[in-house]
């Protein structure tokens, strides 16, 4: 493949969470990252002055567009053998019973290169170029879930689990061991140099992870300058629990708060039952929220109230929350999030409906700020790198069918109406080419 490509035909990117910027134009792609992006007239330009030559171009044709890779903001690659069973009980009964014994195994590091393989090839798959992963406890398990990524050219971050609390299944750590691992587990990932993947601190939740474990963790995320990843405020008798074991602190987010982990390099996963004063909070420490709409609904722990969180000015992208959620694509997600708001809406809060459109920008562009990677991905901008889908709205044997019927008079219309099809009823199917930093990846399961 020539080092410079360009991609000429139609092109949709968010600019910010309502605008989307659809055009048919080409994006010029050099050593992975976006050189030059232009309209059909202006390529024609540079065609009629001979300054193409030497590019590899890639056509679209009417049918097809290029969008921006897809991010999933968290996810537990270790719980994928468990995805679609065991939804039956809530957060906290449901992680003793099916999800500790499953990640108790990934010590065994042959066990876990299967897993892994299988995980980030599926990821690929369904266009998520960019994964925010949950490892386990184990230290050897989670490094072979970076060695997968790194195979499989995968932008990632990846997190060994702590936990030093004690449970019924005995997965747990000391603190001492905890702080070790972690630091070693960092400086691995580091030392791999690869640019698409970096290590996250990870405390599991404050029900796993004492105080004095996160506010060492958190000089670790520190002094190596790593996003920190956890969740809060998923469920109620998860959030009761951490309150009558944090008996100084008024909220949850303040347990956090009182450890040092909230900050502008810290996602959190669900957030669906804070208050305002903790959004507001959140806000100004600069965390943003992973929003995973499927697990909230699996596990009945709540309708996330997306817009307020939105509102109060946070960061959020979308996670899929495997195996809590039960679809490991973003597309789904994106409809997740889409329906949990109407839901909301239905219900009497007014304006909480997210549009197909705000659900583009989740799955892209803000997963990026979230992630705070939004200086290399998340749009298609002149400087970041080029992590991008090629999408056939109508491939056969897809589930979208082309019908001889349209109201679209606008070039603009004709592209909205594409990426409305595929938000609502695409799938993998549809995503016929993955690019990583301007490398295709998605190689057939
Ligand atoms: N959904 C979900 N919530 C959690 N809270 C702590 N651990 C987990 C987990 O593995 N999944
Ligand atoms: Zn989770």
């Amino acid at each position: 493949m020539a080092s410079e490509t360009i991609y000429s035909g139609l092109i949709a990117t968010s600019t910010s969470l309502t605008q989307i910027n659809i055009f048919n134009g080409f994006i010029t792609v050099e050593n992975g990252k976006i050189k030059q992006i232009g309209t059909t007239s202006e390529l024609n330009q540079l065609r009629h002055s001979n300054r193409l030559n030497g590019y590899n171009i890639v056509q679209l044709h009417p049918g097809q567009f290029l969008m921006p890779g897809l991010v999933d903001c968290h996810t537990h690659a270790p719980q994928f053998p468990n995805i679609g069973l065991g939804l039956d009980r809530p957060l906290l009964e449901w992680l003793d019973k099916y999800t500790f014994p499953l990640e108790k195994k990934y010590s065994d590091t042959q066990f876990a290169a299967e897993v892994y393989n299988k995980v980030v090839r599926r990821l690929l798959n369904n266009g998520t170029t960019t994964a925010c992963y949950f490892g386990s406890l184990s230290l050897e398990g989670t490094l072979e879930l970076v060695q997968s990524v790194i195979a499989h050219r995968q932008r990632a971050l990846v997190g060994k689990v702590s936990m030093n609390r004690h449970n019924d299944a005995g997965y747990y750590n000391t603190t001492e061991t905890e702080i070790k691992e972690v630091e070693i587990f960092v400086r691995k990932v580091l030392e791999a140099k690869n640019d698409l993947v970096q290590p996250a601190i990870t405390p599991r939740f404050a029900v796993s992870c004492d105080e004095e474990l996160m506010t060492y963790l958190s000089k670790i995320a520190q002094k190596y300058d790593c996003m920190i990843q956890s969740h809060i405020s998923e469920n109620k008798g998860e959030i009761q629990y951490v309150l009558e074991t944090n008996p100084d602190s008024q909220s949850y987010s303040e347990v956090y708060d009182k450890s040092n982990i909230l900050n502008n390099k810290c996602i959190m996963a669900h957030a669906v039952h804070l208050s305002s004063q903790e959004m507001a909070l959140l806000s100004r420490r600069g965390v943003s929220v992973a929003h995973c709409a499927a697990s909230n609904t699996r596990l009945m722990s709540g309708l996330c109230p997306l817009r307020r969180i939105l509102a109060s000015g946070i960061n959020v992208g979308l996670g899929t929350d495997v195996s809590g959620g039960d679809s490991a694509s973003i597309l789904d997600a994106m409809r997740r999030a889409m329906d949990v708001s109407q839901h909301l809406q239905l219900q009497g809060q007014a304006d909480a409906a997210i549009s197909w459109r705000e659900a583009f920008y989740l799955a892209t562009l803000g997963g990026a700020k979230a992630l705070s990677l939004a200086d290399k991905i998340g749009s298609f901008e002149v400087g970041k790198e080029f992590d991008a889908l090629l999408i056939n709205v109508y491939k056969d044997g897809g589930p979208i069918d082309c019908h001889d019927y349209s109201v679209d008079t606008t070039e603009t219309e004709v592209g909205e109406s594409m990426l409305q099809k595929f938000i609502y009823l695409g799938d993998d199917r549809n995503i016929e080419k993955v690019y990583i930093k301007g490398v295709e990846v998605k190689h057939s399961l």
